[in-house]
């Protein structure tokens, strides 16, 4: 017999509307504005509310305690979840698909191979990958941004996992990941030919290089400090050491958190400060100064210049960068992390039925902290539809800038992130004299549109993709909506 206190008896679902039988609210949210969708619902049942997605009913928090409660004081109650199609792509042992001991132990490793002391001797490796993408974009021709991005920031992320690296492999690992990303939103089938096997396939090509990198690894037994000499030599308390299948899905794990997101940010910099000329203008000074400095000195950018100075705001991890030489440039970062609010929310599962503030989340639904509502709350960012990199000159509130996440699983690669986006702005605006501002927004005028346009574009279909990547559409073609 129920205990009368039981939640199930005491509090009730949250307001909302599970929309149509099967198909829920899906095409509501994928027929508007993703934003509209969320604000709206936000207006008119509050903080709370419940909802029903590609086959799954939802609870959605758009409130700072609220996501505290899910990701941080509560985690225990909701673990990660994602479909099955995507955790066979990436590798079901990549430490984001768990919870518990497994992901603590995983996490300290890629946690230290990304901390501060680690990724200071990756400036200057970050910097030659930064000057030689930029040198490609030179000669008055047309680039797309986000995709020139996405190479680069996959440079760095192997430059991070693996140190130096034969170009063999890195060619190859490349190939077959473009392969893997092709199909990780398509739908998933056994069929030959389709994106989605294709990636499967390409997915057992990746296990193969990455073991016979590892196999040379060992052979060579050094002690690198790069994330695979951290995942090699691992042993858990019963001097257990990672199988080569371990290693390899967080490796592939690491590379797939950190390629697009990134890319995504550096992208919408360079989309605000094209959108705003005098910040442009501002930032250039700024950078140009050090690089100035640098050249007179024939000196490549420093560790400190990177960084210095660290103030930190309680309970925001990013804020503790604030550079000397880059106020204004940390801002405009900050500023763009908020706006475009790249990881839109986040999903977790419920493992038991869990009490909110007398609303029922029951065990099993899915449960989504809300980011992007929190950081376009007119309560927390005045006047949030305006960029405005000064609103960062005081702190914000607890609990209301998240673009890293927060709680056990929010971003190990944050301090990485920040570094390389500082490295490539920095050359970018024009501090080597590498690239020319006005190259990199030529367009083809055939398409009549602005630079901004087409970067918005581009963008819109890439942050879908990112709502896409979270959700559990194993049930329905993901062509068909
Ligand atoms: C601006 C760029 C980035 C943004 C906005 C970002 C954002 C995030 C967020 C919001 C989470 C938490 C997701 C959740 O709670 O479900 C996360 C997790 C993660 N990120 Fe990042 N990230 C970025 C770059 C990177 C980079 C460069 C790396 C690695 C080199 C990285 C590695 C990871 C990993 C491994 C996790 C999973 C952590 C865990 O589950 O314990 N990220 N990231």
């Amino acid at each position: 017999r129920r205990d009368k206190k039981e939640p199930q008896e005491k509090a009730k679902l949250p307001p909302g509307s599970m929309g149509w039988p099967f198909t829920g609210e899906t095409l509501q949210l994928y027929s508007q504005d993703p934003n509209v969708f969320f604000a709206a619902k936000q207006k008119r049942y509050g903080e709370i509310f419940k909802t029903h997605i590609l086959g799954c009913p939802c609870v959605m928090l758009a409130s700072p305690e609220a996501a505290r409660f899910v990701l941080v004081t509560e985690a225990h109650l909701f673990k990660p979840t994602y479909p099955k199609s995507k955790e066979r792509l990436i590798g079901p042992s990549a430490l984001f698909f768990h919870q518990g001991d497994y992901h603590t132990r995983l996490r300290k490793l890629v946690q230290g191979s990304l901390s501060l002391d680690a990724i200071r001797n990756m400036v200057e490796g970050i910097e030659a990958t930064a000057a030689s993408a930029l040198e490609t974009w030179g000669g008055g021709h047309v680039v797309n941004v986000f995709s020139e991005m996405k190479k680069f920031s996959f440079e760095v992320g192997i430059l991070a996992i693996f140190g130096h690296l034969d170009a063999h492999y890195r060619e190859e690992l490349k190939r077959n990941y473009c392969t893997v990303d092709k199909g990780y939103n398509s739908f998933p089938t056994k069929i030959p030919g389709t994106p989605y096997k294709n990636a499967v396939q390409a997915r057992k090509r990746l296990t193969k290089i990455l073991s016979d990198i590892i196999c040379e690894r060992k052979e060579k037994k050094s002690l690198e400090k790069d994330l695979l000499g951290f995942l090699l030599n691992s042993k858990d308390e019963k001097r257990e050491i990672l199988t080569d299948d371990q290693i390899a899905d967080n490796i592939i794990g690491v590379l797939f958190a950190a390629r697009d997101t990134t890319a995504s940010v550096m992208t919408w910099i360079v989309k605000y400060l094209h959108d705003n000329p005098k910040l442009l203008e501002a930032v250039k000074a700024e950078q140009k100064a050090i690089g100035r400095a640098n050249n007179e000195n024939n000196q490549p950018l420093s560790w400190s210049q990177t960084r210095s100075m660290p103030i930190s705001y309680k309970g925001v991890l990013l804020l503790e960068w604030l550079t000397v030489g880059n106020h204004g440039f940390t801002q405009v970062v900050l500023e763009t992390l908020r706006m475009a609010s790249i990881i839109s929310f986040t999903f977790r599962e419920a493992v038991a039925d869990v009490e909110y503030k007398g609303y029922l989340i029951p065990k099993g639904w899915k449960v989504m902290p809300l980011f992007r509502n929190i950081h376009h709350n007119p309560e927390f960012f005045s006047e949030p539809q305006r960029f405005d990199p000064s609103r960062f000159e005081v702190a914000p509130k607890p609990n209301t800038f998240m673009p890293f996440g927060s709680g056990v699983h929010a971003c190990p690669g944050n301090e990485l992130a920040k570094l390389e986006m500082l490295i490539m702005i920095h050359h970018l605006v024009g501090s080597g004299g590498i690239p020319k501002w006005d190259s990199v927004q030529s367009i083809p005028s055939a398409y009549a549109r602005t630079p901004s346009q087409i970067l918005e574009i581009i963008f819109q279909l890439e942050s879908r993709r990112i709502y896409w990547s979270y959700f559990n559409q194993d049930a329905i073609p993901f062509s068909k909506l």
